[in-house]
């Protein structure tokens, strides 16, 4: 029988290594989030503040349909400009390979705690497997309300062997699919870079490593006190998320108020069916210069239903240097990056707790 939640005298214990993860403590049917999830004020979300936002200040949806349109390469452009975040409709994935791998999550994160810490750091196979909770529960001062499973992509070979079979056929089928969407996307952004041909070492800076993670989000007693995803941006180059139809990602966006001064708000990314939500990395932030921009973004915790969301990170390859692209230095801009090594920001961003934008501090000249 699951134990009360006075019982668990050690609650990282049972969450974090016991593989119960949140989902477990949101099954006990407790009625207050445990201290260790309660976030500092200024971390936790402000409703109130976020329905203040002018409802123009929506981020843009891209129909993919018309692909060839140089309309929809400049969208894309500008969208990485200015937002960072985007929605694409029309793109080419299949409803049924999005719902499939919607389904097996939910499998994935129903089965026990037995089977699913088969893959916490202490005792996965492979350290491109990891089944966790929150983000960096040894760093973190405060817990985030998520479980998640992140798969790093080697080979299909790989994949078949080691990745969880709850969820491995439905997770390869939509990478698969994902991959032409993946490459129109870096194709359209890479024409304002002055990148013309996107050659075998580009292919690799910008696409040469992949990681989905299934991320969980339980139904929360207390979702005010705390927070689903903390503020970040990602790492990557691009990210596709595919969410569910509950909401509560957003979004850091800039506005002017009465005043003409420019104020800072969180901006909500509908749910829209079909979609997927594209957002630049940090990685690209950096290749780019500057230019296009990797958003700090949250996700709130929801008090009456589970969430769900896969994002599929398009990264380099972690042998790879980073740093601003020759063609968008040509033009005689100064660099505001300097050149690092992939894997040594990988590790400089997962050993800490998530800290809005600073992991780009790491690579800042
Ligand atoms: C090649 C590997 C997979 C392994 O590294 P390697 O040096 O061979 O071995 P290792 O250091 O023992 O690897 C284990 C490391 O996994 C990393 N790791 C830590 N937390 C996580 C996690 N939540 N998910 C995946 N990996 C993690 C850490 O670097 C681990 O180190 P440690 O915690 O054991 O000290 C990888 O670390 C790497 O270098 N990858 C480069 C490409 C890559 O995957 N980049 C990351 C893109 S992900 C990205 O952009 C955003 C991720 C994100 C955002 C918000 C969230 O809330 C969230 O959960 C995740
Ligand atoms: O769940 C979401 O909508 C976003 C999750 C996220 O930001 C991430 O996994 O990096
Ligand atoms: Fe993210």
């Amino acid at each position: 029988m699951a134990p009360i939640v006075s019982e668990l005298s050690n609650l990282t214990d049972f969450v974090v290594k016991k593989g119960n993860g949140v989902k477990g403590l949101a099954e006990i049917g407790i009625e207050r989030v445990p201290d260790q999830y309660i976030q500092p004020i200024k971390e936790r979300m402000d409703m109130h503040q976020a329905l203040q936002m002018p409802s123009d200040l929506a981020i843009p949806v891209i129909d993919m349909s018309k692909w060839g349109d140089r309309k929809v390469v400049d969208s894309i452009c500008d969208a990485a400009e200015k937002w960072g975040f985007f929605q694409i409709i029309n793109h080419g994935v299949s409803v049924e390979v999005m719902e499939n791998v919607k389904t097996a999550t939910v499998r994935f994160f129903s089965s026990t705690a037995e089977e699913k810490s088969k893959y916490t750091k202490e005792n996965s196979p492979t350290n491109h497997v990891r089944y966790g909770t929150s983000f960096a529960p040894e760093a973190e001062s405060s817990l985030e309300w998520k479980d998640y499973l992140s798969l790093f992509f080697t080979s299909e070979e790989d994949a078949s062997t080691l990745w969880p079979p709850q969820c491995k056929d439905e997770a390869l089928e939509y990478m698969k699919n994902a991959e032409p969407v993946i490459r129109k996307l870096m194709e359209a952004l890479m024409t304002r870079l002055n990148v013309t041909e996107i050659n075998e070492n580009k292919s690799s800076l910008l696409m040469g490593s992949k990681r989905i993670n299934f991320n969980y989000y339980p139904k929360c007693p207390n979702p005010e006190l705390t927070i689903g995803v903390g503020r970040h941006s990602d790492i990557s180059n691009l990210t596709l998320l595919l969410q569910d139809d509950i909401g509560g990602l957003y979004v850091r966006a800039h506005c002017t108020d009465a005043n003409g001064s420019i104020v800072q708000n969180w901006v909500h990314i509908p749910p829209i069916s079909g979609a997927l939500v594209i957002n630049v990395g940090d990685a690209l932030q950096i290749m780019s210069n500057g230019r296009y921009k990797s958003v700090e973004h949250r996700v709130v915790a929801n008090g009456s239903k589970d969430r769900l969301s896969v994002p599929i990170f398009v990264n380099p390859r972690p042998s790879d240097a980073i740093g601003p692209l020759a063609e968008v230095l040509e033009t005689g801009e100064r660099a505001v990056y300097k050149q690092v090594l992939y894997s040594d920001y990988t590790k400089h961003f997962f050993n800490k707790a998530h800290d809005g934008k600073k992991t780009l501090d790491f690579a800042k000249i």
